[in-house]
């Protein structure tokens, strides 16, 4: 079934003189519980599909569907909704709120999404656990290794129970064996639970492991390897 679907997806960034055509008519289709790595050089538009696939950016012209609806008939705060309850997102530079415990950060997703009381503590609590971060719960996000700041954010992106997990350079900040960590995380996540794992990288090791590899280049999509 087709859970995301791109149709001729334009961006045009700026106005007049300075305008850029970030994407220039892109297509594709996810598949539920695939992992597609989106690849390519810097600028290529990788984050601009990204954003406008999670929702967190509007295209120029074409259309987004979401188990077949199409996403300009959504309205802004079921749009809000949505985003909240069927994504996660990690991102490279972690957006942490700092001085917050690690338990903290883990419960915003829910607080937002109103769950409250024992609820939202158990949830996520069990997605800590699922990162291994128990013992880190009660510090402060600021006083975590990189890696474990990643793995706040992985616990922060599941704890929705998410159907897609985006993902921006997951790795790009940590060192290898860290990464690996993190990337062992992701996709026994994907199998076991399902979900569907999107994610931006220049990792060609890591883009490998994915199901599927969509190269961008210039705005458009010049290979696919590993489509259904
Ligand atoms: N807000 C913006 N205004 C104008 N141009 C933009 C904006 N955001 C991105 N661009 C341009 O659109 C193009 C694609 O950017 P995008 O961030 O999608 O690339 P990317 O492939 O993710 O790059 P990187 O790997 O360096 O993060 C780039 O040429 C960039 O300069």
């Amino acid at each position: 079934m087709s859970l995301v679907t791109a149709q001729n997806i334009v961006r045009v960034y700026g106005h007049g003189s300075s305008q850029f055509q970030a994407l220039r008519g892109v297509s594709l289709d996810i598949q539920k519980g695939e992992s597609v790595a989106i690849v390519g050089k810097s600028g290529s538009g990788k984050s601009t599909l990204m954003h406008i696939l999670a929702l967190l950016d509007h295209p120029t012209s074409g259309t987004i569907t979401l188990n077949d609806q199409p996403v300009q008939s959504i309205k802004t705060k079921a749009l809000n909704q949505i985003r909240n309850q069927m994504f996660g997102f990690v991102f490279q530079q972690f957006f942490l709120n700092a001085r917050d415990s690690v338990l903290e950060n883990v419960m915003l997703p829910l607080r937002i999404g109103g769950i409250t009381g024992s609820k939202r503590r158990y949830l996520a609590e069990a997605a800590i656990e699922a990162v291994g971060l128990s013992n880190k719960k009660n510090n402060h996000a600021q006083d975590l290794s990189g890696g474990q700041k990643q793995r706040v954010c992985i616990a922060r992106a599941l704890v929705n129970n998410p159907e897609i997990i985006f993902a921006d350079e997951p790795t790009g900040n940590l060192d290898s064996t860290t990464g690996a960590k993190i990337e062992n995380i992701l996709f026994d996540l994907q199998q076991k639970q399902d979900i569907t794992l999107i994610m931006v990288t220049h990792d060609q090791d890591l883009a490998a492991k994915c199901q599927r590899q969509i190269q961008i280049k210039d705005g458009q999509i010049v290979s696919e390897k590993g489509a259904h």
